[in-house]
């Protein structure tokens, strides 16, 4: 089966929605910071992604039989201290709709907002098509100024089919900033410039000599156990010291062999969404990579809005996946027993 509609109409949505994120890091203000009830920051931008993605998609496709499972819901803008942030996101949606040409000659009412952001409440799984959306993906590197992506992926009967990752802050060549990675199922992956320059097919290195080989892992040490990648990556005899960057900005990068190996290991409770890795998981296996929970499973896309793992993620090639295992598994023994 081919998705070439869904693909294009997906490079599009996150194309946009970058574009207003782009706007939004640019002019960041302190009070564009929310708090959610879990305390992660969300800004008027990770609305307004959701809502830009949304509306492009559903105009794009057929919105009878939509689908979205989407990190953010409407629920903190309904309340009244909300109101100011909900016109803030609506004049945000509507001025990038209209940036385009395409999407823009009708606005957006302050309920259309609120309905598409509330598209995404969806709870996928394993029958059907469903959009799978993180608006924008690594907050925190959003509001420092570092990295984060647009992340959009496409299940299928439980498999991710299509995986776009717009990256605005990283590097596509030394003159250039702002990567779109796209995948299709058996089609490879591509990348190009955000605004649509000539794409280029990408791989992952071919790389065997673990000694040789970087590894990525989050900025967030509360995201990931830093400690436990270090030993991973000593057994493994990787010398060069981790790389830290925030978001699937790292399937981005390892997915065009700027590192070798991505170590993700949560603190324990932890449960991982979906839409934090299904576009960059396609991105990395289309580029001839493979990602594993830490007991060498594949990832199951199929579950609802949550991955069940065991113990966290690894990413790397084929040739290096073997040793990683193994590694892996002797330090989360060592780990265990020293407790
Ligand atoms: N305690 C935790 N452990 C692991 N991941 C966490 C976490 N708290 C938040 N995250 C997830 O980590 C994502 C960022 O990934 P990274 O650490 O690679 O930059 C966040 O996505 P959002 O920024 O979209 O909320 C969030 O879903
Ligand atoms: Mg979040
Ligand atoms: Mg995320
Ligand atoms: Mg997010």
């Amino acid at each position: 089966m081919s998705y070439g509609k869904e693909l294009a109409a997906a490079k599009n949505a996150a194309s946009l929605a970058a574009r207003l994120c782009q706007k939004v890091q640019k002019a960041l203000l302190q009070a564009d910071v929310q708090s959610k009830s879990d305390k992660s920051p969300v800004t008027v931008a990770d609305y307004g992604s959701q809502a830009v993605v949304s509306v492009v998609l559903q105009k794009e496709l057929d919105s009878a039989s939509f689908s979205l499972v989407a990190e953010e819901d409407s629920g903190d803008l309904r309340k009244e201290e909300g109101k100011e942030t909900l016109q803030r996101i609506m004049k945000l949606v509507n001025e990038t709709l209209a940036s385009d040409g395409t999407y823009g000659n009708a606005p957006l009412s302050e309920e259309d907002v609120l309905a598409a952001i509330d598209s995404g409440r969806s709870e996928g799984g394993p029958s059907g098509q469903h959009w799978v959306l993180d608006p924008i993906d690594g907050t925190k590197g959003f509001l420092r100024g570092d990295q984060y992506a647009v992340a959009l992926g496409l299940l299928d009967e439980g498999k991710v089919v299509l995986g776009v990752l717009a990256c605005p802050n990283l590097p596509l060549s030394e003159e250039k900033v702002g990567c779109l990675f796209y995948a299709q199922v058996s089609g490879g992956t591509y990348m190009q410039s955000l605004d649509g320059s000539t794409p280029t097919k990408v791989h992952v290195t071919d790389l065997d000599n673990p000694e040789e080989a970087s590894f990525f892992e989050s900025f967030e040490a509360t995201h990931s156990l830093h400690d436990l990648s270090s030993l991973i990556a000593k057994k493994l005899g990787v010398k060069a010291p981790p790389v830290r960057i925030d978001s699937q900005a790292k399937y981005g990068a390892l997915s065009r062999g700027d590192g070798a190996i991505y170590l993700r290991f949560p603190h324990k409770g932890y449960r991982e969404k979906i839409w934090d890795h299904a576009a960059g998981y396609l991105v990395v296996a289309e580029a001839g990579g493979v990602v594993s929970d830490a007991a060498g499973n594949p990832l199951d896309f199929s579950k609802g809005r949550y991955l069940d793992l065991h113990e966290g993620i690894i990413v790397t090639n084929q040739k290096l996946m073997p040793a990683l295992l193994k590694a892996v598994k002797e330090s989360l023994n060592e780990k265990a027993s020293s407790l």
